[in-house]
């Protein structure tokens, strides 16, 4: 069988920098193009050279050129970046992988209807233990239902732009819709001065941002005289790029629609 061709966006950054070393070291996989930014002192250099490997593949700003001879674009960028790879990737017919975070509703939207053209793999968290995790907490959050507050804390490194983190929102989604409520009608986004007591049926959010936390969730399920906590820690971004890897596999014989990653992993 002949090896997926994978295509980049966001070569310089964090999660950029690992798929192109979890790429080079995965026989199942080519790169084929990697992508960056105009104004990004990397185009023109090979997509190894930060690894001291030579790779063959030039970094370039010509989102054609590197989707020309691609089957699969991975894109963990930013959104305005994401929709507008989107585009181009639907032009081509070139599957996509997203792992870009804090989009819009109309953002998404858009995501969804370019769905109807190309296969697009749409997760905020990629890793199979996060994902795993949304299931214990789908689980929980039904059997503990209205008797336990439900709070979710989440930590970052100091560099990561949007709060809550994609994976904080969407576990919010899994246990409101658990215990059926609308996340946006009970979630609370911080609280400060006099907020008064609590409001049962809330789902309050917290963010840490610190020095470089690769990414901690943790969702507390407190009660009359206990609390439970579930906690997911990642400790290295492997797992996200592995994660992203699978999910390009798992669009290889899809010819469109919007999945995610408990589809990728047959966790539905
Ligand atoms: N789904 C998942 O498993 C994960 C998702 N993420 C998400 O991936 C995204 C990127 O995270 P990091 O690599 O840490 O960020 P980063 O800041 O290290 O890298 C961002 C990359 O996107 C590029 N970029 C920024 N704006 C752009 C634009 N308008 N057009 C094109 N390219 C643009 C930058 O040049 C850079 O290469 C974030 O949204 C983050 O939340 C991060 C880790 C795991
Ligand atoms: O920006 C990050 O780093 C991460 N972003 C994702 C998110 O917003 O949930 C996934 C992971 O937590 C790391």
């Amino acid at each position: 069988m002949s090896a997926l061709k994978i295509a980049l966006a966001g070569a310089s950054g964090r999660m950029g920098r690992m798929l192109i070393e979890t790429v080079l070291a995965t026989p199942s996989v080519q790169l084929v193009g990697v992508y960056e930014r105009a104004n990004s002192a990397l185009i023109g250099q090979d997509a190894g050279a930060f690894l001291g490997q030579r790779t063959g593949v030039s970094v370039s700003n010509e989102m054609h050129a590197v989707l020309a001879a691609a089957d699969c674009l991975i894109d963990f960028t930013r959104p305005e970046g994401t929709l507008a790879h989107l585009q181009a990737a639907s032009e081509h017919g070139v599957k996509l992988v997203i792992g870009t975070t804090g989009f819009t509703p109309a953002q998404r939207a858009e995501i969804e209807a370019a769905a109807s053209r190309v296969p697009i793999v749409l997760a905020p968290n990629m890793s199979v233990g996060v994902n795993v995790t949304f299931k214990l907490l789908e689980l929980a959050a039904r059997l503990l239902a209205s008797d336990y507050d439900i709070e979710i804390i989440e930590a970052h490194h100091r560099h990561k732009v949007d709060a809550p983190s994609g994976t904080a929102l969407k576990m919010g989604e899994i246990v409101a819709q658990a215990v059926g409520r609308d996340l946006a009608e009970v979630a609370v986004y911080g609280r400060e001065g006099v907020t008064g007591e609590r409001k049962p049926s809330t789902i309050g959010f917290a963010t840490v941002r610190g020095g470089d936390i690769v990414g901690d969730h943790t969702v507390l399920f407190a009660g009359a005289g206990e609390r439970i906590e579930i906690t997911h820690k990642s400790a290295s971004r492997v797992s996200y790029a592995q994660g992203a890897l699978r999910a390009a596999h798992f669009l290889a014989d899809k010819p469109n629609g919007l999945f995610d990653m408990q589809d990728v992993l047959g966790l539905r």
